[in-house]
């Protein structure tokens, strides 16, 4: 089987990774002609959990040069933000391609409902992962994988078949709320403390404001209670306690972060209801008010 990765950052490079261990044929689908050529020489560099460093082979093709009847699905692994980028490519694939998207935040879902007949597919990380050059990533930490049908089309045989150990779930939305709460309570609180996600269990005021935030999402979307546990919140971090959340990488990047997507898409619902998440739209303000003194836009 041969599958194609749109993005080679954190979460592109270690996919390629889990994919390569499990025998897969696998091509990285870059922004850049530098960063194909880069892949293609030197091969993809991985640094394991356990500090094991490996290599592999691996395909890399610009996106606009890549060919997607190749491969037996596509994985979306870009930011939110760029998603918009995307759309003419996912207009102009086979409605029985398998595409699946590993965004964090909940814009996808309103992205899929751009293609109600293609074959559209949503999978949740609890990994942690950093890219620390071109063609090399370090494995953070490993929690679960979820995968869920954006369509009635079900998961197929080739994604079940991949070797990837996933939790198949029926409700795409059920999922995607369930991470974006995690990803509000841990993604905005290491961004704005500047914090690896271990130290929300070490540092007592940290902790009480994940879980001030947990509570607060809890009382505005009561079926949180049933998707999601703060004692789960807090083994996620303990289990990619070395990582820097996706959020905090791009603060530190300088590049625009997905504050939108995740914390943005939870006011809109709760003011939807009628209802308001205060704490949440603080920490919303600050980390804004952050990257506009950095000179850095939010391009959601
Ligand atoms: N990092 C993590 O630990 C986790 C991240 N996630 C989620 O996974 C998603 C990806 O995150 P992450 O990998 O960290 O993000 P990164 O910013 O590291 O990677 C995104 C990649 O997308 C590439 N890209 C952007 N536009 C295009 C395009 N038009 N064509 C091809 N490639 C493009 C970027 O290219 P370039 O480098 O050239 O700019 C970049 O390499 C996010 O939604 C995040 O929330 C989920 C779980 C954990
Ligand atoms: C799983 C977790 C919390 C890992 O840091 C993540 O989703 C992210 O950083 O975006």
């Amino acid at each position: 089987m041969r599958f194609g990765i749109i993005g080679g950052g954190s979460i592109g490079l270690l996919l390629a990774y889990i994919l390569k261990e499990n025998g897969t044929n696998v091509e990285i689908m870059t922004r850049t002609a530098q960063q194909a050529k880069v892949l293609r020489k030197e091969g993809l560099h991985v640094v394991s959990i356990e500090g094991e460093k490996k290599s592999y082979d691996v395909g890399a093709i610009p996106l606009e040069n890549a060919d997607w009847n190749v491969y037996d699905g596509v994985f979306i692994t870009v930011k939110s933000y760029d998603l918009s980028q995307l759309s003419s490519y996912v207009a102009k694939a086979s409605k029985k391609l398998p595409i699946i998207f590993t965004q964090n935040g909940l814009s996808h879902f309103t992205f899929a409902q751009q293609f109600p007949d293609h074959f559209l597919i949503a999978m949740t990380i609890e990994h942690g992962a950093i890219r620390k050059s071109l063609h090399t990533v370090e494995h953070k930490g490993e929690g679960s994988i979820r995968i869920a049908s954006f369509t009635k089309k079900g998961i197929p045989d080739s994604v079940k078949q991949l070797g990837i150990s996933f939790q198949e779930e029926k409700n795409p939305w059920e999922m995607l709320l369930r991470k974006v709460t995690l990803n509000a309570c841990i993604n905005l609180v290491t961004a704005l403390l500047k914090m690896p996600n271990g130290a929300l269990l070490e540092n007592a005021s940290a902790n009480r404001l994940m879980k001030q935030l947990y509570e607060e999402l809890e009382a505005v979307f009561p079926e949180i209670k049933r998707l999601l546990t703060f004692t789960e919140v807090e083994a996620l971090c303990e289990k990619t306690s070395r990582n820097t959340s996706s959020m905090l990488q791009d603060v530190m990047a300088n590049r625009p972060t997905e504050v939108d997507a995740i914390a943005g898409e939870l006011v809109r619902l709760a003011k939807e209801k009628g209802k308001s998440l205060p704490t949440l739209q603080t920490l919303v303000l600050l980390l804004e008010a952050e990257q506009m003194e950095k000179g850095v836009t939010t391009n959601d």
